[in-house]
């Protein structure tokens, strides 16, 4: 569990994260989202104990991150800035990690195999692919066995068999009962992976929510309509409040009406319909209509 409450982080002036509170809960996997510079990072940092608050606490598994005593086997975490001693191996470089935390190199071998880096496990850091890299980050913030895991953007260099093992994975710890908390910019990527949305613009909370309840409450679902008679259809619906948007002639959206309404309608109108298909909006649709207001940089 990730508890935050009222926390504020203050750069010069700027509030890079402005009272903000929210739990991570344990089995589920949960996606932190924001706008670029909404405070994503700054927030994770301070979970982790690499800034500190200006107000406000944050706690992981009941405690400030800093009085963990293995805080390696509490929480694992991958950031952005995660370093890496490009000379060493990637074996060796874990096996510094574990040394100072009284893991063993066995657990250090286990790691390398979960991540897929076993082949390569004694080749130099250094000279490692960004998805290579983020690989091995994944494998340092897994290798206290941690009930807590928090990665940054850990899908960034992925290709597309990385992102599904990654999907699978974090899945996988969730459901052993960890609790997960992973920063993304793709949205159909979240779409798929987590249940549970933190979504922050600006510093500052704007949704807490289910990933279905977040399309359900901001998105506008759609209909649809494919009909040879579409000019005469659209006006009509337009007339009925939809609000309609043109694919081609006899095919386009209606957004405001539902499907059944939209075929009483053309039935009553005598217009015939080969086609209604409710859309219902992504969760990147809802994303967008929610954050509209907190996005800094365009
Ligand atoms: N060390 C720092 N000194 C001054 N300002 C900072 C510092 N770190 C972050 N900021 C500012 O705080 C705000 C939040 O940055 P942060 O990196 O947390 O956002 P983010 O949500 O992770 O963004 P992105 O999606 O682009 O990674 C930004 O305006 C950023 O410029």
């Amino acid at each position: 569990m990730i508890e935050a409450h009222a926390l504020i982080k203050r750069y010069g002036d700027r509030r890079a994260v402005d009272e903000l509170s929210f739990i991570v809960k344990p089995g589920q996997v949960t996606g932190f989202l924001g706008p670029n510079g909404a405070g994503k990072s700054t927030t994770m940092r301070m979970i982790v104990g690499l800034d500190r608050p200006t107000a406000g606490t944050v706690t992981v598994a009941g405690r400030p991150y800093r009085e963990h005593t293995a805080p390696l086997c509490q929480v694992g975490a991958l950031l952005e800035a995660t370093a890496v001693h490009r000379g060493r191996t990637a074996r060796n470089h874990l096996l510094a990690l574990a040394q100072t935390h009284g893991i063993s190199s066995r657990r250090v071998d286990e790691v390398l195999g979960l991540v897929g880096l076993a082949d390569v496990a004694r080749r130099r850091a250094g000279g490692f692919s960004l998805g290579m890299g983020q690989r091995l980050g994944i494998a340092a913030a897994l290798l206290g066995d941690p009930a807590v895991v928090i990665l940054d953007e850990p899908v960034n260099g992925l290709d597309p068999d990385g992102v599904r093992w990654l999907r699978d994975l974090l899945k996988g710890l969730a459901t052993e009962g960890r609790t997960v908390l992973v920063s993304s910019h793709l949205m159909s990527e979240m779409a798929v992976t987590a249940e549970h949305l933190v979504i922050i613009g600006r510093g500052r909370l704007l949704a807490d929510t289910t990933v279905s309840d977040l399309i359900d409450r901001v998105g506008v679902g759609s209909v649809l309509v494919r009909s040879p008679n579409g000019a005469d259809l659209r006006d009509l619906l337009v007339r009925h409040g939809a609000e309609v948007t043109g694919v081609e002639p006899g095919l386009f959206q209606a957004a405001g009406l539902d499907a059944a309404t939209i075929g009483d309608l053309a039935l009553a109108g005598g217009l015939a319909v080969h086609e209604l298909t409710p859309r219902r909006a992504s969760l990147e649709d809802a994303y967008l209509e929610l954050t509209r207001e907190a996005v800094e940089y365009r």
